[in-house]
């Protein structure tokens, strides 16, 4: 059984996909004293999947107790309560649920734009204290006004659709999205700047990084259109709340509605919490009954697939592979894996890796092959627990450099892997790996021999002169130290010869050493394959 901890109050629905598996146990713990670090810490090894909205904080030093920890799940978009980093580094997979809440929060976008426009909670507020402020509380028309959407991503885009229907003119700034494409959808692709001096309504709808953090400063509100209105159901840390509170209160902005803040809850004597113009909801944008299902939902069954069949989507730190393609990469996988462990093994530690994919495997995602091969190299000399997710780090770690590229001139295998890494002193620096019937793995070179090789279980690499009685002294030798030979398969280019033996059980030192001894042979090494 695996055992899965669902936090922050997710719908029942997770709970119960993830149950329905019968190979699945929850954990629902929504008590707010434990979703701190330090409490998540002390518990979160008993679990092999984490199931969390924007509640929970999943820290570095969470994952680091995180012991049997496999799969993070964020029942929603933003993963930035996640330190993906240190998760990747452990080899546990990100997963979040986008286009669940993408409407949801658009909706709560414009929401707080009319609100805006209209002071309907201020009106409320007033209307509650007996008062009946009609002068006071007159607000702007929407019509025709010009709508400025930072981050023309799926929030965005509904926005920006929603807005065109209510008369708006819409304009947007996004350094990733072509001009052709707003175009497409109706808006006008700008830069910020032309953004932020044209604009009576800016929404944004960025992600939280490193180049969006403190993005609504001083300065860019400044260059606000006087009289324009900001509204954040992105992240808090995109505006800086001090800024914001100054523009409004000198009157350059006329107003904000904020859904998100830099710490959630705010402190309740934030300055900002208490100006008449500024509105504020505490991160409901994603919170819809619908939303909220079709989250859970997602989550609960991308969770289920991954543990139970290794199947990934919506990862963020590592590529989706859907089910069928997992079916056609498996045996890719399998043999990149072995291809990385063997060269591994014959090299050591490599600085410079380069993978060339030909054939059909160059058609399909191939950067989860290069982290298999990635997987089985550095296994070959580390003892971190590598995976698939974390290999590529691991190795980015080590100062490994990796090459992947494509060719397509090679037409002999329907598929082919070609691995080459520096480094080799006494062994062959490259390989070259296939396919049979969509199945079964083979080593078709190694260095410039060709040969018909299986990569499977412990093997004898030996490299050569090509002299009559070779593979009969090596076959007494091993016979003698009574070790069955599986497989013989030997190439040879020039007067040099490649040996690749299958054998029953590992040979022991004082064998392969007798066989070393040999006057032609140049190098001897075992290697084990799994
Ligand atoms: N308030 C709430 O409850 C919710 C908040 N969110 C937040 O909304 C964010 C956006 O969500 P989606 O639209 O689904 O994400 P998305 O990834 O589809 O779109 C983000 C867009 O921002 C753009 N972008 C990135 N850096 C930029 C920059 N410096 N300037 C301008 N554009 C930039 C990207 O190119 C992308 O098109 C999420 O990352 C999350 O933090 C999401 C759901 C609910
Ligand atoms: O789960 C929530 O209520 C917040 C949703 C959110 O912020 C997100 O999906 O990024």
């Amino acid at each position: 059984m695996y055992r899965v901890m669902i936090r922050d109050n997710m719908s029942p629905v997770a709970k119960d996909i993830l149950e329905a598996t019968g190979r699945i146990e929850v954990v629902v713990d929504n008590d707010k004293t434990t979703s701190n670090p330090e409490a998540l810490a002390k518990v979160i090894g008993e679990f092999d999947g984490l199931a969390v909205r924007s509640g929970t904080r999943v820290t570095a030093h969470v994952i680091e107790n995180a012991g049997r920890l496999k799969v993070v799940g964020r029942a929603g978009i933003g993963v930035d309560n996640i330190d993906q980093a240190a998760a990747t580094k452990k080899g546990i997979v990100v997963m979040n649920a986008p286009g669940g809440n993408t409407v949801t929060t658009a909706e709560h976008a414009l929401s707080m734009m009319f609100a805006l426009a209209r002071n309907i909670p201020q009106a409320t507020a007033s209307l509650r204290e007996g008062k009946w402020e009609k002068k006071r509380l007159i607000g702007v028309e929407i019509t025709g006004k010009v709508l400025g959407i930072v981050g023309l991503g799926h929030i965005g885009r509904v926005v920006a659709e929603r807005a065109l229907g209510l008369k708006m003119k819409v304009i947007a700034a996004d350094p990733f999205v072509s001009p052709e494409a707003a175009v497409k959808m109706g808006v006008h692709l700008v830069d910020l700047d032309q953004l932020l001096a044209q604009s009576d309504f800016i929404t944004l709808h960025v992600p939280r990084l490193k180049e969006t953090e403190n993005l609504i400063n001083a300065d860019t509100l400044a260059r606000m259109k006087p009289g324009a209105r900001l509204i954040n159901c992105s992240r808090g840390e995109v505006v800086n709340l001090d800024d914001l509170y100054a523009a409004v209160s000198g009157g350059h902005i006329a107003g904000a509605a904020l859904d998100v803040f830099p710490k959630e809850p705010p402190d309740p004597s934030l300055p900002i919490l208490s100006h008449p113009n500024i509105i504020f909801t505490p991160h409901l944008g994603a919170s819809t009954g619908e939303a909220q299902v079709n989250v859970a939902r997602m989550i609960a069954q991308q969770m289920a697939a991954y543990l139970l069949d290794g199947v990934i989507t919506n990862a963020v730190n590592f590529p989706s592979v859907s089910m069928e393609e997992m079916a056609r990469l498996r045996p890719h996988l399998n043999l990149a894996e072995k291809m990385g462990a063997l060269i591994g093994q014959l090299v050591g530690a490599v600085h410079d890796v380069t993978v060339t994919y030909s054939g059909e495997i160059s058609r399909l995602s191939t950067r989860p092959v290069t982290h298999a091969l990635l997987k089985g190299l550095l296994g070959a000399y580390t003892d971190t627990p590598i995976n698939y997710v974390n290999a590529r780090a691991i190795a980015l770690d080590k100062g490994i450099r990796v090459r992947e590229t494509t060719d397509q001139s090679q037409e002999d295998f329907s598929s082919l892997i070609k691995l080459k890494v520096d480094g080799a002193q006494d062994a062959p620096n490259e390989i070259w790996g296939t396919i049979y019937e969509n199945k079964y793995p083979r080593l078709i070179r190694m260095g410039d021999v060709y040969l018909d090789a299986i990569p499977d279980g412990s093997m004898i690499v030996i490299q050569n002169i090509d002299e009559p009685g070779v593979i009969g002294h090596v076959g007494t030798t091993l016979g003698r130290h009574n070790v069955n030979i599986g497989r013989f398969q030997l190439g040879r280019r020039d007067d040099r010869a490649v040996c690749l033996v299958n054998i029953d059980s590992p040979a022991d030192e004082e064998t392969l050493a007798e066989i070393k001894s040999l006057p032609v042979i140049l190098s001897v090494k075992q290697v084990h394959l799994g």
